[in-house]
């Protein structure tokens, strides 16, 4: 199967084109005023403008009211919303009802997650770090036997360490965004291409 490349943090049209350009399959545009890699509505959906049709746009929020949700991925023009933090399941497929959702959860709440939304095909599960854009790899050991079919791999990904992380766990997609940086929120191109030949590589 082949694996999915999502580049997160794009804060830029220029990062955008560039990361499209690497061959990522899709860009992460985070709406959580807590990152330092907050962008607005107007720049993601100008960057999506200059990506060509195929490259996947995606949402990120972290602990924001469904409507806010909905109104900055509508404002956006996104084509998939990234949903991080503590939520109710109900508040997930009500995301789910609008834009198919990648669902953020960090191991110790995996067990739970994956069974809420295995017969779900709108919601996708991600497995990330405790701390979002913290750069921290998994523990892949610990996760080989847990870690469920079609979930995508975040956490401390980069061009030298992702081929090891799919190997040890097959995610259907990978993610990444600190390791990517020249400086929080703005790429480095040969990281950025680097990290697509590798995962693509593997
Ligand atoms: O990256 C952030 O600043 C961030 C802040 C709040 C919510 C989500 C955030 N990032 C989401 C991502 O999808 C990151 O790519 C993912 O957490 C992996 O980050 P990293 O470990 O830095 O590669």
């Amino acid at each position: 199967m082949t694996v999915r490349v999502k580049v997160c943090g794009t804060t830029s049209v220029h990062d955008a084109v560039l990361s499209a350009q690497a061959g990522a399959d899709a860009l992460g545009f985070i709406f959580a005023p807590v990152s330092k890699r907050l962008v607005t509505p107007q720049v993601a959906r100008e960057a999506g403008l200059n990506v060509g049709p195929v490259v996947a746009r995606v949402g990120v929020f972290l602990g924001q009211g469904l409507d806010e949700v909905l109104r900055t991925a509508e404002a956006a023009r996104v084509s998939a919303v990234q949903l991080h933090g503590p939520l109710p399941g109900l508040y997930v497929r009500q995301v789910a009802a609008y834009y198919p959702v990648l669902r953020v959860v960090r191991p110790a709440d995996l067990a739970a997650e994956a069974g809420m939304w295995r017969d779900e095909p709108g919601v996708t599960l991600m497995l990330d770090a405790p701390e979002p854009g913290g750069g921290v790899p998994l523990d892949w050991a610990a996760l080989r036997d847990v870690f469920p079919r079609g979930a995508w791999l975040a956490g401390g990904l980069g061009p030298a360490n992702v081929a090891a992380a799919m190997q040890a766990l097959s995610p259907a997609g990978v993610d990444a965004v600190s390791r990517l940086e020249a400086s929080p929120g703005v790429k480095d191109p040969a990281l950025v291409r680097e990290f697509v030949r590798a995962a693509r590589s593997s």
